[in-house]
């Protein structure tokens, strides 16, 4: 499990720490980490030229401290030194090692361009919206120059506790954090900055407090999936009802049943139109359909990709919202439920809304599309709240929020996922884990990391369809439970997930 905390926790922890130790120690910890690092993404230290670009605060006084540990390693280090007063301990350091320092300008430039490696520390976590200059001009120089960028805590730019990317921003190749992830590194559009963001302890765990935000990592998850036992049945595995699809959307219907069977459940049944039915039947014999009944006999239902929003399905919600058994709503149901919520607000069993940002923001009047994608946990944690559920946020990183619960955001997610039908594909597969009766937070993180998962594996990275992904389900199950027992993962792991 990955752990993020806010700004605020991360500096109460760090004033605890501090109290006990030497001065400088914990700047020292972390420039330590941070040197290892860059020479891993050189390769080779000695006659590298390195770039670092620092700033006014803590964030710059690692940065040369570092530098000067690159510099006692035989790198030639440059420090483009943004503003007149920089970290003097740090720099008096990189200066002993033989480092040297410049204003930004032309020189300065030219020294970014031939960089082998540059170290962005112009602000971390004392860093508050769009850069300001000469901040900004740096990074767009950093961004454009061949050589690779590490950052320096968060990239500069980014809002370490929401992810916001307000103006210019550093976008790094990797970054490096000091005691414990930010939420803004986990959730877009930050994170689409940070390259592959690696923890270096400096001993703050301790201190910290609950975490604002949890990510799982392929272990937490395997933890998490239902293994049939020697005494399980079909009943027992658990059985999902699907009430997907229409006339107009067969498709949805298909691909649903497909990502329920494909993630392990003890049967589907689907209900709806016989032209449906006799779609999913042509392509999964083993579901079992009838016409559109909520009294089925069932542990779970997923309710309204591709449904339309007529008052059948109208009627339908409702009635699937009266039981008692857990239920997950998406796409048509979720515009239902926009106009009208009150049979949500009368339901006390587990709940989970599946909403990409378009119907999140029908959730919450007032916000639109694109006020959702740039502050994400906010808006998700809101949803929470007022529908009193749990809420998962689709898109280029998915979120998922329950009342009472840190926010927890998916590592797995990739771009390929932005596929037609993909969404109905997540709608089965976390119905699935419903009805086999994970809770809806545990059953959303997983489906979701389950989901982008298979999405990488489909094609080894070239695009996949709705179908695809299907199909690769089974192969993200099996890596994911190899994790299970504590065996070694697949060699070619690590370079996987970039965060
Ligand atoms: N406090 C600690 O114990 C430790 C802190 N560490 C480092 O210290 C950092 C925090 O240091 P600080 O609190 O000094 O803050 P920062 O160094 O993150 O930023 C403060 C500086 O940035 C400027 N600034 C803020 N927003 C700006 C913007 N939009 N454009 C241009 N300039 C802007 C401020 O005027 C100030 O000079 C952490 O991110 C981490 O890198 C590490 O050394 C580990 C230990
Ligand atoms: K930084």
């Amino acid at each position: 499990m990955r752990r993020a905390h806010t700004v605020e926790a991360v500096r109460a922890a760090e004033a605890e720490l501090m109290a006990r130790l030497p001065e400088g120690a914990l700047m020292q910890r972390a420039a330590a980490g941070l040197a290892v690092a860059g020479a891993r993404m050189l390769g080779r230290v000695y006659g590298a030229r390195v770039v670092l670009l620092v700033g006014g605060g803590d964030n710059g006084g690692d940065a040369l401290y570092a530098g000067a540990r690159l510099a006692r390693r035989g790198a030639a280090v440059r420090a483009v030194a943004a503003g007149a007063r920089i970290h003097p301990g740090g720099l008096a350091a990189l200066r002993a090692a033989g480092g040297r320092t410049l204003a930004p300008g032309e020189a300065a430039a030219a020294e970014i361009a031939a960089a082998d490696l540059i170290v962005d520390g112009l602000v971390g976590i004392g860093g508050r919206g769009g850069l300001r200059e000469p901040h900004a001009g740096l990074a767009a120089l950093a961004n454009a120059a061949p050589g690779p960028v590490l950052a320096v805590d968060l990239p500069s730019g980014i809002d370490a506790d929401t992810g916001e990317v307000a103006g210019a921003a550093i976008t790094a190749d990797a970054t490096v954090c000091f005691g414990t992830g930010k939420p803004g590194l986990f959730v877009d559009p930050g994170a689409g900055h940070a390259g592959a963001v690696h923890l270096v302890d400096i001993g703050l765990g301790p201190e910290l407090p609950a975490p604002r935000l949890e990510c799982l990592q392929g272990a937490d998850v395997a933890a998490l999936l239902p293994h049939p036992a020697r005494e399980s049945d079909k009943y027992r595995r658990g059985v999902l009802g699907i009430a997907a699809g229409s006339d107009a959307y067969p498709g949805a219907a298909v691909l649903a049943v497909g990502g329920a069977l494909r993630t392990g459940v003890g049967m589907v049944r689907y209900a709806g139109p016989s032209g449906v039915c006799s779609r999913v039947l042509d392509r999964w014999p083993e579901a079992v359909v009838s016409a559109s009944d909520p009294g089925l006999r069932v542990a779970a239902w997923a309710v309204g990709p591709g449904r339309g929003t007529g008052e059948q399905s109208r009627e339908e919600l409702e009635e699937v919202l009266e039981t008692d058994l857990p239920v997950l709503v998406d796409a048509d149901a979720i515009t239902l439920l926009a106009e009208d919520p009150r049979a949500l607000q009368e339901r006390s069993a587990p709940t989970l809304l599946t909403p990409h940002a378009g119907e999140l923001a029908r959730l919450l009047p007032g916000t639109d599309r694109g006020t959702v994608e740039e502050r994400r946990l906010e808006h998700v944690e809101r949803a929470a709240e007022e529908y009193g559920c749990t809420v998962l946020l689709k898109g280029s990183t998915t979120v998922v929020a329950q009342p009472g619960r840190p926010a927890a955001a998916n590592l797995t997610g990739t771009p390929l996922l932005a596929a037609a039908g993909s969404g109905d594909v997540l709608s089965g597969m976390a119905g699935a884990l419903l009805a086999s009766g994970l809770r809806p937070r545990e059953a959303a993180l997983a489906a979701a990391h389950l989901h982008g998962l298979a999405a990488r594996l489909a094609r080894g990275g070239a695009p996949v369809s709705a179908g695809d992904l299907v199909e690769a389900v089974p192969r993200a199950v099996a890596e994911v439970s190899a994790l299970a027992d504590g065996s070694a993962p697949p060699a070619d792991r690590a370079g996987r997930y970039r965060r």
